[in-house]
């Protein structure tokens, strides 16, 4: 069967969102990164609300949607679903929160995700969280994550970081032209990871001298 996609137009919502001015920061980095890990801990520190597009769309999956198969069989093969798909769930997820401020985690992935969720929502992130870590360090946490995932194994993980360097390096490379991104070293333990993070959510005016 082919592509299944809500034919309803997306735009029912355009500029609405915008209007309301919501803060957004893109939570950026490999598969395995410590992108979700992370997002926790920001969320528990800073009142953010934690959007992750892999978890939305696996969502979407087990809701029984008709688009259910179709992702299913994409995120199998490590590949990006349509951008129509993932920003209708994230438009969704936004306008459901009661929240303004937002960590979208693995999202945009490519340069169409990243051009529609602006055209269609009228956002732009104020801040790119970019994780930077060794494959082979993120190879090693995704075969040791055991959350039952379909793409956590090597074959689909190998996919994945070709995906990454191909299709979402350069996304991170258009934020860093706008100055946006701020990179953090993921290698390290979790705790010393959020420090690193803590700094880039802290106001300046309360940053110890
Ligand atoms: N700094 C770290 N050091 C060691 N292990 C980590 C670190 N951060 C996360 N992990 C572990 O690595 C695995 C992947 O982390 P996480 O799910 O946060 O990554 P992710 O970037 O969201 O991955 P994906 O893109 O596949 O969703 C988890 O089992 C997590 O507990
Ligand atoms: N913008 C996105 C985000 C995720 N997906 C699909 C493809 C990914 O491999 C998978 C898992 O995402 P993760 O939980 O690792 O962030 O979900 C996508 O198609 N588009
Ligand atoms: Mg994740």
């Amino acid at each position: 069967m082919g592509t299944v996609v809500d034919a309803a137009p997306i735009k029912e919502t355009n500029g609405s969102l915008a209007e309301k001015k919501p803060t957004v920061v893109f939570v950026l980095g490999g598969p395995g990164s410590g992108k979700g890990t992370q997002c926790a801990n920001i969320v528990k520190h800073f009142g953010y609300t934690h959007l992750s597009a892999g978890d939305l769309l696996r969502a979407e999956i087990k809701s029984g949607s008709e688009n259910g198969t179709m992702i299913q069989n994409m995120i199998k093969e490590g590949k990006i679903v349509p951008s129509e798909v993932t920003i209708k769930l994230l438009q969704r997820a936004i306008e459901e929160s009661g929240n303004e401020k937002f960590l979208i985690d693995g999202f945009p992935r490519n340069e169409e995700n990243r051009a529609a969720f602006e055209a269609v929502t009228g956002i732009e992130p104020s801040v790119v969280l970019f994780f930077d870590c060794p494959e082979e360090e993120m190879e090693k946490r995704l075969l040791s994550r055991n959350e039952g995932r379909v793409d956590d194994n090597i074959e689909t993980i190998r996919k994945r970081f070709r995906v990454f360097l191909e299709s979402s390096i350069p996304v991170i490379q258009y934020y860093e032209s706008k100055e946006k991104v701020r990179k953090i070293d993921a290698a390290r333990p979790v705790e010393e990871v959020f420090e690193s993070v803590k700094a880039v959510f802290t106001p300046k005016s309360e940053k110890a001298d």
